[in-house]
């Protein structure tokens, strides 16, 4: 099996696990009105989660976009002998990336410490590339 491939059971299907979160164990199953809103929170539910998986693979290939660039970069690097990481260009992105997530309303401090994330293993790839240089 590759390391990309998907590992969830085939018997797993999101529409279980949503029907699992809405088992009734109340005395509402015999309500009619509250399996109307029970039926129709399952569907939001499902229309939700669906989003969240088509925004999830948007993010991953985004993601894999941004590490080809920057495996680019670390190669220019390595052969220039130029250091893995610029801390004043990590001040510059996240400055720019808080005033973004600010107009977004996402959390600036969640989104600096996103792009802390990534910008952590892309200088590990770099060091990385660095001593193969030296090998
Ligand atoms: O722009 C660079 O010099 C990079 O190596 C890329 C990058 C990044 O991932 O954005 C990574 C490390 C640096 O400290 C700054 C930025």
């Amino acid at each position: 099996m590759s390391r990309h491939e998907d590992t969830t059971p085939p018997d797993v299907r999101a529409s279980d696990i949503v029907t699992d979160l809405f088992a009734d164990t109340s005395d509402q199953a015999s309500d009619p009105s509250a399996e109307v809103d029970a039926a129709r929170a399952r569907e939001l539910l499902l229309e939700e989660r669906s989003s969240i998986d088509n925004i999830d693979a948007a993010l991953v290939n985004l993601l894999a976009e941004r590490f080809r660039h920057t495996k680019r970069v670390g190669r220019l690097k390595a052969e220039h002998g130029l250091p893995p990481a610029d801390p004043s260009r990590e001040r510059q992105q996240v400055a720019r990336l808080k005033s973004l997530a600010e107009e977004s309303g996402l959390d600036p401090v969640f989104a600096e410490s996103f792009l802390r994330f990534i910008v952590t293993e892309v200088i590990r790839h770099h060091e990385q590339l660095q001593g193969d240089e030296t090998d």
